[in-house]
């Protein structure tokens, strides 16, 4: 019987969002999706979120390449934002740089990480999508209703259409609808997060944020998300909630965001600018793990 040779892999997390990093800048790695999902798996596996892949860049005006799977289905994704503080702390822990800020390649864009002189790691997340094509979305049929100019979707359960919720569509590379609810540890997370992930009209799924304004820089944040289910933080749904909050009147330009894994800070200046997110990415152990036969 062949045995495969142990792959070194690094345990990491960003408020409890967590993953599993594989450094592939020395060799090429292949995983197949039931292989990631066996990663990902917290009771035949490792256990993660999100799993991490480092490799180098493919174009001249990067440093690094950046590929994230989700950790429940295999399936690769444009972006992770607690993800990327972690690959800036990995490529620094790893000696894989010396440097405070790095370039990084992601599947549709390319991000700048900058390490703090505190630890945290402040990420450039470019500019929020909003055309609905390029989320994507399907507005067909439907009339937003606006907030200070801003729209909000009704949304219908499909298998309970009197079910509705109202939804601003962001995209941070990867798809968001996010929702605003009165208290989020009250909100039915569990009951409506999977009906907006896989909704129709979200043809690559959708990630579901439901939000809490406390203040015009303090906001409450639960996500649903795409690909994994309720996870303790979520930087990109994190950027999301920001910018749809901004663009619909209820948020300053700067807010700190409360996870149930612990808070981030985000700020936006509004259209032609970046989304920026500060906060922490922590390595808790390093491993290795023999991997089964690839099967698909
Ligand atoms: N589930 C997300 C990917 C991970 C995003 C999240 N962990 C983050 O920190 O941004 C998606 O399918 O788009």
């Amino acid at each position: 019987m062949t045995t495969r040779p142990p792959l070194p892999f690094t345990k990491m997390h960003g408020l409890g969002n967590d993953f599993v990093v594989f450094d592939a800048t020395r060799a090429p790695l292949a995983l197949s999706e039931d292989q990631l999902r066996f990663v990902g798996d917290r009771r035949f596996g490792i256990g993660a979120d999100q799993i991490l892949v480092v490799e180098r860049p493919q174009g001249p005006d990067a440093d690094f390449r950046y590929r994230i799977f989700n950790g429940a289905t295999g399936e690769e994704v444009e972006h992770c934002g607690n993800g990327a503080r972690c690959f800036m702390r990995f490529v620094r822990e790893q000696g894989l740089t010396d440097r405070d800020e790095v370039r990084v390649e992601t599947m549709n864009n390319r991000i700048v990480l900058r390490m703090q002189a505190d630890g945290r790691v402040t990420v450039d997340m470019n500019q929020p999508i909003l055309e609905l094509e390029r989320v994507p979305f399907d507005p067909s049929g439907l009339q937003p209703r606006l907030e200070n100019g801003a729209e909000l979707w009704p949304l219908a359960n499909p298998a309970a259409p009197q079910e509705q919720v109202e939804v601003a569509v962001v995209s941070m590379g990867n798809p968001h609808a996010v929702q605003r609810v009165d208290d989020v540890d009250t909100a039915p997370v569990a009951q409506v997060g999977p009906w907006v992930e896989s909704h129709p009209r979200f043809p690559r799924k959708v990630n579901a944020g439901f939000l809490q304004v406390v203040a015009r820089d303090r906001v409450r944040l639960r996500v649903f998300e795409r690909g994994a289910g309720e996870t303790l933080a979520c930087g990109t749904g994190a950027c999301a909630a920001v910018v749809a909050g901004i663009r619909l009147g209820w948020l300053d330009a700067r807010v700190d965001v409360e996870t149930r894994g612990g808070e981030l800070t985000i700020e936006w200046d509004g259209p032609g600018s970046s989304v920026r997110m500060t906060g922490p990415a922590v390595t808790v152990f390093q491993g290795e793990v023999v991997l089964p036969a690839a099967s698909c």
